[in-house]
């Protein structure tokens, strides 16, 4: 299989990107090759969410390219799957309803979308609850229709903006799991952002570590953790090598953020 695919998942080329005076991205170059699980961390203000809604299409860089799958964006990108930090679910859908929402965007009929959604329900551990309503569920319950409703729509890219922030630890702890589980089984392209150098080590195969604003990218690291993976491996030297070495990074970036700030 190997080789088949040459053309990058994502493909950033110098990318820059301002707000009126005030420059957010800093000359940006990154590939992201088909079923790498990227995370992103830096300092607050530093520019990943603006490299993630540049990807999905709801912004455009100020000066360089964005390519997705070889194309540029015209407009939103039907291939990128977006989890926010809030649930940004449809509270008059049911559970079922939400994630086969996409679904029925695309003209797929009744009884195949309730089979994809139960698929999902079941991959995420919400058996039970396929009719319940969001307001019914706890932020981690609502988070897992979240990230199931993108997964039924397959995109190319899944895109993950501090996903689990909001969560408690605990919770945080199971959807962490439950997603390298998914990412094992699927290997989807993923882009994740974290303020959490153990979230990140958890996950990931790369770690992209940004610059205080403007950001760019200052470290580049492959995660060598093996698959499968799970809580324990925060025991490990490794784990604990490869957290000192990227908190020296951050930390000098947050640091400067504070100042810039200030
Ligand atoms: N639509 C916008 N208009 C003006 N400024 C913006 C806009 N979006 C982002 N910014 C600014 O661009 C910079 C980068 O914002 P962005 O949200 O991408 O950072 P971030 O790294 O995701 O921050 P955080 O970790 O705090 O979420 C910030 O200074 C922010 O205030």
């Amino acid at each position: 299989m190997e080789g088949l695919n040459q053309i990058p998942v994502i493909q950033f080329t110098n990318v820059s990107k301002s707000y009126g005076p005030m420059l957010a991205l800093n000359d940006v170059t990154l590939t992201v090759d088909e079923g790498e699980f990227v995370v992103i961390v830096g300092a607050s203000g530093c520019g990943k969410s603006t490299m993630l809604n540049m990807i999905a299409g709801f912004d455009e860089p100020t000066k360089g390219r964005i390519q997705i799958q070889g194309k540029e964006n015209t407009g939103v990108n039907p291939q990128c799957g977006m989890v926010f930090q809030q649930y940004a679910l449809f509270p008059w859908m049911s559970v079922e309803d939400n994630i086969a929402f996409g679904l029925k965007m695309k003209g797929e009929g009744r009884a195949q979308r309730r089979a994809r959604a139960q698929e999902y329900v079941d991959m995420v551990g919400l058996r039970g609850f396929e009719k319940s309503y969001p307001k019914a569920l706890s932020g981690g319950m609502r988070q897992r229709v979240a990230i199931a409703r993108v997964l039924a729509n397959n995109p190319g890219v899944m895109l993950f903006d501090e996903p689990f922030a909001a969560l408690d630890a605990m919770t945080r702890q199971v959807l962490q799991e439950q997603l390298v589980r998914i990412y094992e089984q699927q290997r989807k392209t993923i882009l994740f952002i974290t303020h959490s150098i153990d979230e990140a080590l958890l996950l990931s195969s790369r770690i992209i570590v940004m610059s205080a604003r403007p950001g760019r990218i200052v470290q580049d690291i492959p995660n060598d953790l093996p698959y499968p993976r799970n809580a324990d491996v925060q025991l490990s030297d490794r784990f604990v090598e490869l957290k000192r070495h990227i908190w020296d990074s951050v930390q000098a970036e947050v640091v400067r953020s504070i100042e810039i700030a200030a």
